[in-house]
């Protein structure tokens, strides 16, 4: 019998379940469950979702469990959660960010000694909003979790557990270690936080008998998941939109655009984060009357350039660039151009451009980008693959569509189960490759950058 992995996603809308062999991570079965829609979760959804796989986690012989970031689970002293989670899409923490910022020595000093400038989606924000405004809460939090670490520890962790991919979006943590003084000045008093586990440690077992792999975020789950290497950039379009690489040294970006996170591997992730990007889609599928592959028919039925439609994606606040506030916003439109098609290829081009900024965000920083990967949900649009090679003015690669954050944790699992120096090497995802067609050459990024610096 060969020895069987589990890998979890625990992402915002549904958790789903790889299991793998070990030695080459072939997939033997899957499964997946949704959450409840909102920003804020009370934690035991997440179990639930988990739950729904059990049967297929029974066969494992260690599991790993990736999770969204950032996410508050804040514990009392009997390990009962004491408010449902804030979730990194969650911006009404934003007036607590600036006041961070300005209290820790501003942006700059922020991104050397943390790696990033906060913004409503880190977890020292939320920690802040709970102080302010739910003081009994905040008096009750003894411990601080992260979605992932909670899960782990439910799972059969041995104590509070995290890993330093995941511990590197709380906003009080550096490569050096947890940074005491910003958590106490966030809650106003210093809670338990996990313990940092080194890439590839056995944090416990299961009840029944799998090995436990200290787990982290689901970006950092991703970049396991698909084997990046130097030269690759991967643009995710799940409930987020990431742009992130892999790289030897933690990145400050002043600017607040690049978050200097770790990797799973004992390296770095480099990564820039929307909050708007396969919602995008479904609202204007909802908008003009479709599902999903109508609107993608619909946006390559359209002339480059929406006929003059140009769309500004924010629908639900916006993080990079930092503006909370802000709605979504469609100018250019006529009685000529007033079709179903342009709006729809208005929304896809939209969202392609906000990526570009993004992929440029992380070239400023250094990122010198061989390869563009484009993975999540997002990436199954037919209009989304055939439009990104021309926006991102670079040939595009597509994984085959494939769940990469849970194959991340399953390689993780996998790694901890070999107690090996390096995760195992397990074969690259065939893939189908894109090329830019030069009819498709337009303005489009030049008007899209014009509409996101006018100031509204
Ligand atoms: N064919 C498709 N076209 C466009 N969007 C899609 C398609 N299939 C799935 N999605 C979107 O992908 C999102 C889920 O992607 P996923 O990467 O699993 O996100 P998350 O990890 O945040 O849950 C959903 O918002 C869903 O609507
Ligand atoms: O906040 C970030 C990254 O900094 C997000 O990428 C979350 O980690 C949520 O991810 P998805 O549910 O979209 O995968």
């Amino acid at each position: 019998m060969p020895m069987l992995v589990a890998g979890v996603d625990s992402s915002t809308q549904s958790t789903k379940v790889v299991l793998c062999r070990a030695e080459d991570g072939v997939i033997v079965a899957s499964a997946s469950a949704p959450h409840p829609d909102g920003t804020e979760c009370d934690p035991r959804h997440w179990w639930d979702a988990l739950g729904q796989a059990r049967e297929l986690l029974e066969r494992a012989d260690a599991v790993g469990v990736a999770a969204q970031q950032h996410g508050m689970v804040a514990l009392d002293d009997g390990g009962a959660v004491v408010r449902p989670a804030l979730l990194w899409n969650d911006t009404r923490s934003a007036p607590q960010a600036l006041s961070l910022r300005e209290e820790f020595g501003g942006p700059r000093a922020w991104a050397e000694r943390v790696g990033l400038v906060p913004v409503a989606s880190f977890t020292v924000t939320k920690l802040r909003w709970m102080a302010e405004n739910e003081p009994e809460n905040a008096r009750r939090t003894a411990a601080v979790l992260l979605p992932h670490d909670w899960l782990t520890w439910m799972l059969g962790a041995a104590e509070y557990v995290t890993d330093r991919g995941d511990a590197s979006g709380t906003g009080y943590w550096s490569p050096a270690g947890y940074l005491p003084d910003l958590v106490r000045g966030a809650l106003g008093h210093e809670p338990q936080l996990p313990r940092v586990a080194a890439p590839g440690e056995a944090v416990g077992e299961t009840e029944w008998g799998a090995l436990l792999a200290p787990g982290t975020g689901d970006n950092m789950g991703a970049a396991l998941g698909l084997g990046l290497r130097d030269g690759d950039v991967v643009v995710s379009i799940g409930t987020s939109g990431t742009a992130f690489a892999v790289a030897e040294k933690p990145a400050a970006d002043p600017g607040g655009f690049v978050a200097g996170f770790a990797d799973a591997t004992g390296r770095y992730l480099p990564l820039v984060c929307t909050l708007n990007a396969a919602r995008v889609l479904s609202s204007a599928a909802e908008l003009i009357g479709t599902d999903l592959d109508g609107l993608s028919a619909a946006a390559l039925a359209a002339e480059p350039g929406a006929g003059g439609l140009t769309m500004l994606p924010y629908l639900d606040g916006e993080r990079t660039p930092d503006r909370p506030d802000a709605t979504g916003v469609l100018t250019g439109l006529t009685t000529a151009n007033a079709t179903r098609e342009n709006l729809a290829r208005a929304a896809v081009e939209a969202l392609l451009c906000s990526l570009a900024d993004a992929v440029d965000h992380l070239a400023a920083q250094g990122v010198r980008p061989r390869r563009t990967l484009l993975i999540g949900g997002g990436a199954r649009s037919e209009a989304v693959r055939t439009l990104a090679p021309a926006i991102f003015g670079t040939p595009v690669i597509v994984p085959e569509p494939a769940e990469y954050v849970a194959l991340g944790a399953a390689r993780q699992a996998a790694w901890v189960l070999a107690g090996t120096a390096e995760p195992p090497d397990w074969p690259e995802a065939p893939s189908t490759h894109h090329t830019a067609d030069p009819s498709d050459a337009s303005d489009v990024r030049v008007r899209y950058a014009a509409l996101r610096d006018t100031p509204i």
